[in-house]
Order: structure tokens, then sequence, then C-alpha cells
């Protein structure tokens, strides 16, 4: 299989509910210092190994949109066009949304907490009417059909919203030649991973996704999968990913 088109994932730097352990979902939080230090450096990296964008696509909140922007500074390419859309936002994590991580897997357990973060078609509670966490006033989404604004989404959820993007605006685009990069978040990026490299249900749960490295995915012509590489050794990724997978254990 050759490679003929190079696309760049990055999950954003750290977040402050990150830092906090809290789920997060569709709620806006900013970059903390260390998300911000993280995302500088996913731009030198980027610029270090010859990287160049003509186009960038992120989601419509603010941990991804200022991560992208970092990555444009560092790159010196602030002019490209970049296109918001919420079908690139994180995962809504319903009913969990403002939780502690290990609070949660302490008073529910960690099997049933692991369901909720990484199984493929479990969802977690949905938001009940009246919650002000309910993103339908939110003006981000006010032009959205109250419909596909969700309550709760588990994996599969995620998946069917992010694909119609990726298959009628960014396909089309890797496709004209332009190269891209996609600054989004942890599940919405698990959701393209997983359809890019077809992984299984059954193994989706074991895949996470570090803060601030940039992935790298080269593509043949039909966009099928030929490598994909993380921008940092194999030690430093391993330590990122179980970083990521023991936020949801009950002891930190
Ligand atoms: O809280 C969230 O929205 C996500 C990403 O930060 O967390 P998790 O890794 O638990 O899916």
């Amino acid at each position: 299989m050759t490679t003929k088109y190079t696309i760049v994932f990055v999950r954003h730097g750290e977040s402050e509910w990150n830092k906090l352990n809290k789920f997060c979902g569709w709620f806006d939080a900013d970059l903390s210092e260390q998300g911000c230090e993280e995302a500088k450096n996913a731009g030198k990296m980027l610029q270090e190994k010859g990287f160049v964008f003509d186009v960038a696509f992120t989601s419509v909140l603010k941990r991804a949109i200022k991560t992208l922007y970092m990555v444009q500074n560092e790159m010196d390419n602030h002019w490209i066009p970049v296109t918001r859309h919420w079908r690139l936002n994180e995962r809504h994590y319903g009913g969990l949304q403002g939780l502690n991580k290990a609070e949660t897997a302490a008073k529910h357990g960690e099997a049933q907490v692991k369901i909720w973060r990484r199984s493929y078609d479990v969802p977690p509670p949905a938001l009940e009417d009246g919650d002000d966490r309910l993103s339908s006033t939110d003006p981000k989404y006010s032009h959205l059909d109250a419909s596909v604004v969700p309550r709760c989404e588990c994996l599969k959820d995620t998946v069917a919203r992010v694909l119609p993007y990726w298959h009628d605006i960014i396909v089309p685009t890797i496709k004209s030649g332009q190269r891209v990069v996609i600054s989004a978040h942890g599940n919405s990026l698990r959701a393209l991973v997983k359809y890019l490299d077809n992984i299984p249900d059954a193994e989706i749960p074991e895949l996470n996704i570090p803060t601030g490295i940039p992935l790298v995915y080269e593509l043949t012509a039909d966009l099928k999968p030929v490598k994909h590489y993380y921008l940092a050794d194999e030690a430093q990724v391993k330590a990122a990913m179980e970083k990521v997978a023991n936020q949801g254990k009950a002891k930190q």
C-alpha cells in the first residue's frame, strides 16, 4: 500500500477539567497551564518534523480551538482556513459531566466507570429536562435542530455524528490534495481512529489517546491507513496513554 495523503490528529492539551479529573464532554473547559505547554510542544514537534498544513478543522470547544491556534502559532501558519464544527466535539458525557472520575469510580465501581468511559455502545445517564448542563440553550448550538443536540452519547453515537462530517467535508478536502490537521478530543478522535483502522467494538475500550501528542496517519488514495504513529517516543506515548486510562481508577 502506498501513501498518498498524510493527515495529523491532535488531541487538545490538558484542560482544566482533565486536571481536576472531571468528566468534561461538551462542557467548554479551558486549557490548563500544562495544556498550553503541551499544545505549544505539539506545534514545535510538527514544525521540526517539517509538517505543513493547508487547512485545519476543529470543534466548537475552546480547548481544541486554542490548541489548534497554539500549534499554528508555533508553525507560523496562522493564515490557513480553519473550520470549527460541533460534529468534532468531544463525546457528550450526559449526567456524568462535571463529576470527578475517581469519586465516581469509588461510588459505582471502576468496572462501571470503564464501561461508561470506554465501552462502544453503553451510554452514560442522559441529562433530564431542566438540567442546566443541557446544551440546547447554549448559543453555540442554537442553530441546530434540538433532535441532533445530544443529552448523552456512547462512542457509537459519537461515531454516528462525526462520520458524516468526515465523509462530507474532510474526505473531499484531503482528496483535493490539501494537507489537513484536525484538533479534536479524546473520544471524537477515538471515533475516527476506530473507523479508519476498523477496530472491533470489543477492542476499542483499550484505546486511549493522549493529550497534545500529534498522531500522524498516512493514507492510500482511497483513504485506507498505511500506517500511523505519534510524534513522541514509544515510552512517552505509553506513559501518556496509561495516565488517561488511570483517570478512571478510584485511587489516583
Ligand atoms: O472527560 C472527557 O470528556 C473525556 C476526555 O477528557 O474523558 P475520558 O477520557 O474519561 O473519556
